[in-house]
């Protein structure tokens, strides 16, 4: 139900407050969650991991150290009814030229079935992201999860400069 979507996206949210500001991306956090029993198998947030990482990459990387598999095979582990709640979209192109999210989504075939979401990316960095129409062109179903959009904004953009 929206009340079960609003808890994990607020746990992503929690975990969204832990990264670094930065004027050049978003503080997002992310969860990888097994939609069937209900648990959480991977969390993660910008710039967790080493290196310039999004937070559903943090997830990835950190479900591939826990499985020793390349991130591009975590797709044979994950349960079949795998979910990712993202309080921002997952990126389409990415301005450090890093591979974007929806491509790492994507490589996994079918093992994530839906992506929440807590807003739609803004068009500071990259423009329209039209990351969900690639997702959903794949089957993968992407639901925006209304009502938190003015924090995970506050939280996203916390390292800009804001203008005016
Ligand atoms: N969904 C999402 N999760 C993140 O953890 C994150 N930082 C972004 N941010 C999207 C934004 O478009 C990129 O941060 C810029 O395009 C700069 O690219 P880098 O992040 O330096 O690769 N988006
Ligand atoms: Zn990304």
């Amino acid at each position: 139900s929206h009340h079960d979507h609003i808890g994990y996206m607020r746990q992503a949210l929690e975990l969204a407050r832990k990264s670094p500001p930065k004027p050049t991306n978003y503080r997002v956090g992310a969860l990888l969650v097994d939609a069937k029993t209900n648990t959480i198998l991977a969390s993660g947030y910008t710039l967790e991991c080493e290196g310039n990482t999004h937070a559903e990459q943090s997830c990835l990387i950190k479900l591939s150290e826990a499985h020793k598999l390349p991130e591009e095979e975590l797709g044979a582990i994950l349960p079949e009814d795998t979910v990712l709640y993202t309080t921002v979209e997952p990126c389409f192109m990415r301005l450090s030229g890093n591979l974007p999210c929806v491509q790492r989504i994507l490589r996994l075939g079918k093992a994530i079935k839906t992506v929440y979401v807590g807003v739609k990316e803004p068009e500071k960095f990259v423009g329209e992201n039209n990351g969900r129409r690639q997702l959903e062109d794949a089957g993968i179903m992407v639901v925006l999860v209304e009502g938190m959009e003015k924090e995970i904004l506050e939280v996203a953009t916390t390292g800009h400069i804001k203008e005016g």
